[in-house]
């Protein structure tokens, strides 16, 4: 059928496109990973001012999604606090796959695999980051996707689930539309996105682990990583 996406679904995903690029990382924080020291300790430490600095990224991007600032607060809070890793997994991963400019790929990759993860987490994580490169989504596509990971409506804790599904429903519509539009050639792209979203949760359990053993190895976290990820 024809697809075509109407005058206010533009007007949603400019919205969230807009915001998306409005609120990174700021270049001299990223520009950080680039500096010289390797030891598992600078590389933890490197990797937990981004995740701090993701965080506070993300807080202002998903003030931005129409409708959040309306939910019930406490939603609010467990909507980021359920979706800050796969958020921060989709973000790091579109670093890998966007082959940034100024080599942040290798020398994040280098860090991450010398951060204190054990082996076992780092399948996954790479084999998400490689599925993700795969799809060479547009901004468009991961904006929205961005969007409707945290508008997930069944996070722990998430009272109004109802409220949430009807925040989350016309982002799919558009991005249904828009992959149907951009990938003519592949009528399974939406579907394929909708899988990575399924592949991310699993992410959580393992970056939950993750967690834990840096804490065994007495790794510190900043505050707000502490608030968003309910450690110490
Ligand atoms: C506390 C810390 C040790 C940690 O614990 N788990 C994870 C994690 C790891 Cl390993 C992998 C996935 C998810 C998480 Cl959450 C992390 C590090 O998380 C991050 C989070 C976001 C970003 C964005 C980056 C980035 C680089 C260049 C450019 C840009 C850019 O946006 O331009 C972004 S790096 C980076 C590192």
């Amino acid at each position: 059928e024809k697809v075509e996406i109407t005058k206010a679904q533009r007007a949603l995903m400019k919205v969230i496109v807009d915001a998306y690029n409005r609120h990174k990382i700021p270049q001299d924080v990223a520009k950080k990973l680039l500096q010289d020291q390797y030891s598992a300790e600078e590389n933890f430490l490197l990797l937990t001012e981004m995740a701090t600095s993701q965080v506070q990224v993300l807080v202002e991007f998903t003030k931005n999604i129409p409708g959040f600032l309306s939910l019930n607060h406490e939603d609010q809070i467990a909507l980021l606090k359920g979706s800050a890793v796969e958020a921060m997994f989709l973000r790091s991963a579109q670093v890998f796959s966007q082959k940034m400019p100024n080599g942040h790929t290798e020398v994040l990759e280098e860090r991450i695999r010398k951060s204190g993860i054990s082996e076992e987490f780092m399948t996954p994580m790479f084999n998400f980051y490689k599925s993700i490169g795969e799809l060479h989504m547009i901004e468009e596509e991961q904006a929205l996707l961005t969007a409707i990971t945290i508008l997930t409506p069944d996070r722990p804790f998430v009272k109004d689930q109802q409220a949430v599904e009807r925040l989350q429903e016309p982002m799919l519509e558009v991005l249904r539309k828009l992959c149907v539009l951009q990938h003519p050639q592949e009528p399974q792209y939406f579907a394929r996105l909708l899988g990575r979203l399924t592949e991310l949760r699993t992410l959580n359990h393992y970056h939950a682990e993750m967690l834990t053993s840096w804490r065994m190895n007495d790794h510190k976290f900043t505050p707000l990583l502490c608030e968003i990820w309910d450690v110490q």
